[in-house]
């Protein structure tokens, strides 16, 4: 595993992606003429609010369809700088940042993992997936490498028919969250979050309430029965502990196979409306 890392805090977009992948980074949005009062909720004019209705409830969490199993959600988009609103705005959550406190820590056989040093209520923002944004041939070449050892995650939407993949490497820059470590039964849950432009931002949200002290963990991909190839394949064995334990880290499973997807990266799946 890999303890040094520049600390970054927005992910930064590297050169294997597309001069058109590439300049997405820098084509904001046009934004809402809302006033600095605004609220920016399904109950006014705001014309943010006219593409995606507003993801948060008034304190800020998430609402509860978002973190549902296998529903197909509109996007999470939120006002940005290019928006008129301000403070009260109820759809600047991400944007506005996590005052949590979080510790990476050792967690026996998984390595290094992450904590949270107070209490965080169900459906709030925890942290942001952050790292450099490769291609899909990147993620191949470099997950091909480091096999049993990724930080790369990989947030696949369907619009429709239409598929996006985004990679997001946390190895060489990176923040706490490169830390979590997988569970089959995780306390955070991954949405993706739109704010100035049209990358999506890979956002932590609580599962349930957790308690001082608990590790955050994630489900890192698919999970599907043993079938027996698991020692022959190499995969790793999960030492996540919880009682629907599927015994090896999902991710891995595929490792010869020739997909992105199954090359040791760690995979969401969101439909998107
Ligand atoms: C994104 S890193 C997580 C941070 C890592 N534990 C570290 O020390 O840097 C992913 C790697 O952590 C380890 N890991 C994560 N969850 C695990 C689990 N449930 N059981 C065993 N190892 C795990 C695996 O080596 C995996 O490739």
């Amino acid at each position: 595993m890999e303890l040094s890392y520049e600390d970054i805090k927005e992910c930064v977009p590297h050169d294997s992606l597309s001069r058109a992948a590439l300049d997405e980074f820098d084509s904001y949005f046009a934004g809402c003429d809302c006033g600095p009062l605004a609220l920016c909720d399904d109950c006014n004019d705001c014309s943010c609010r006219k593409h995606t209705p507003l993801a948060y409830e008034a304190d800020g969490r998430l609402r509860a369809e978002y973190l549902q199993p296998s529903t197909v959600l509109p996007p999470v988009m939120e006002c940005g700088w290019t928006c008129g609103c301000k403070g009260r705005c109820l759809s600047r959550v991400v944007g506005r940042g996590s005052s949590l406190q979080l510790q990476a820590f050792p967690a026996a056989q998984k390595g290094i993992g992450l904590r949270t040093l107070l209490p965080i209520p169900s459906r709030s923002f925890v942290c942001q997936y952050v790292g450099e944004v490769i291609s899909v041939e990147e993620a191949a070449r470099r997950s091909e490498k480091h096999r049993n050892d990724t930080y790369i995650f990989t947030a696949q939407e369907y619009f429709g028919n239409a598929r996006r993949k985004t990679c997001v490497d946390a190895r060489k820059k990176g923040s706490l969250a490169r830390f979590l470590n997988h569970s089959c039964d995780p306390n955070l849950a991954i949405v993706p979050v739109r704010l100035d432009v049209s990358v999506p931002r890979l956002c932590l949200f609580a599962k349930r309430d957790i308690m001082a002290g608990e590790e955050l963990t994630v489900d890192y991909g698919r999970h599907e029965v043993d079938d027996g190839l698991s020692a022959a394949f190499s995969r790793k064995v999960c030492a996540c502990g919880s009682s629907n334990c599927g015994g090896f880290l999902p991710f891995e499973e595929t490792l010869f196979d020739d997909s992105i997807d199954e090359k040791g990266s760690l995979v969401c799946t969101i439909e998107i409306q």
